[in-house]
């Protein structure tokens, strides 16, 4: 047994000393909301299927998904943990129409924006899920809420994920790094086992060479990511192609590309502009995540972090990885800008 068990509260209590000496330590409190909430989830993951939690909850979200009945319970967690933790003002998560204020008895000063359950599409097939969060400070000159909501990923103070795959294990991201912490059920506790997670260079040993995209919307893509996919499926003289990995549940797929390297790519296309991931509780947290661990992320044409939220749940084409990759990307859209589809009518 490993008697140091740095547990998550112990990392950000650790944190909070050397970083921010003066802070109230509501954020740890914050934290220790969202992890009981994360705990809860895993537990309903692994015992969904003879707990009944598999299928759908018959109702729909704002953005028109079928809600499985893990959406609607890993949901109901979230806002429960954080309301009762006296640290949050306001929220807003992928399930919820509208944000939620939080009761002005319980109200605290920060801002959180989360999907409870990312991936549900395989759920019932036991595919890896997860689920996103990104922390923002209340602004202080902020009078509506939904002003609170919708700030940009500069402004974030931490942000994280939750893999309920082979193991669970909590990412988490603040301007001091990225570290990763397993899941031990026997003494419920999230330890670190992944201290300061980087995105492993292209040309490092352990950096791989993966795409990962669905390649199922080919025929709808612009110009820029069908020029892109072929150079690394037909790379030029002697390079070797990049092998194509693609799991369906976001976290599941920017985990792998934060700990193996590559790109991961959910761009627009002439079906859905704006692609169908969310900026403010997806895009925004995984760029935070992979920017911090010394990767870079992209709406094709500048960091997702600068982009400033107009909507709840607007969406937004995204690419993360490899540095050197993005800037490619980039480039492909200045030289075929969004709306130059590969297959014109
Ligand atoms: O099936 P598609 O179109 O490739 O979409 C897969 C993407 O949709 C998502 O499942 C969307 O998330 P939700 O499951 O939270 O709605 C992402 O996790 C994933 O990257």
């Amino acid at each position: 047994m490993d008697t140091e068990c740095m547990t998550v509260t112990r990392f950000v209590l650790e944190e909070k000393k050397r970083f921010f000496p003066g802070a109230s330590g509501d954020l740890t409190i914050l934290l220790n909301a969202l992890l009981t909430a994360i705990k809860a989830c895993a537990s309903a993951v692994r015992k969904a299927g003879i707990a009944k939690l598999y299928g759908l909850a018959g109702s729909s979200n704002t953005t028109g998904d079928e809600q499985k009945k893990l959406d609607v319970l890993a949901n109901e967690l979230f806002i429960n943990m954080l309301t009762s933790s006296y640290t949050v003002h306001v929220m807003a998560s992928e399930e919820n129409e509208n944000y939620i204020e939080v009761e002005t008895a319980k109200q605290g000063n920060y801002v959180v924006c989360f999907d409870p359950l990312d991936g549900s599409s395989n759920i019932d097939c036991l595919v890896t899920i997860g689920s996103i969060f990104g922390v923002w400070k209340k602004p202080l000159d902020s009078k509506e809420p939904i002003s609170c909501i919708l700030q940009s990923g500069e402004k974030l103070r931490c942000a994280g994920y939750a893999v309920y795959g082979s193991a669970c294990m909590l990412v988490l991201a603040t301007k001091n790094g990225v570290n990763g912490f397993t899941y031990d059920p026997s003494i419920g506790e999230f330890i670190l086992t992944s201290p300061s997670i980087t995105i492993p260079r292209m040309n490092e040993k352990r950096g791989q060479k993966i795409y990962s995209i669905n390649e199922g919307y080919a025929k709808y893509w612009d110009k820029a990511v069908t020029e892109y996919v072929r150079s690394k499926k037909f790379p030029e003289g002697k390079e070797k192609p990049w092998a194509n990995r693609y799991v369906g549940s976001m976290v599941a797929d920017v985990h792998r590309t934060l700990c193996y390297g590559g790109v991961f790519m959910y761009p627009g296309t002439k079906e859905a502009k704006n692609g169908k991931i969310r900026l403010l509780y997806e895009s925004i947290p995984m760029s935070y995540i992979v920017e911090m661990a010394g990767g870079q992320s992209s709406n094709g044409h500048c960091s997702v972090l600068k982009v400033q939220p107009k909507e709840i749940h607007q969406r937004s084409p995204i690419f993360l990885g490899y540095k050197e990759e993005i800037e490619k990307i980039e480039k492909l859209y200045e030289k075929y800008p969004p709306g130059t589809w590969a297959l014109e009518d």
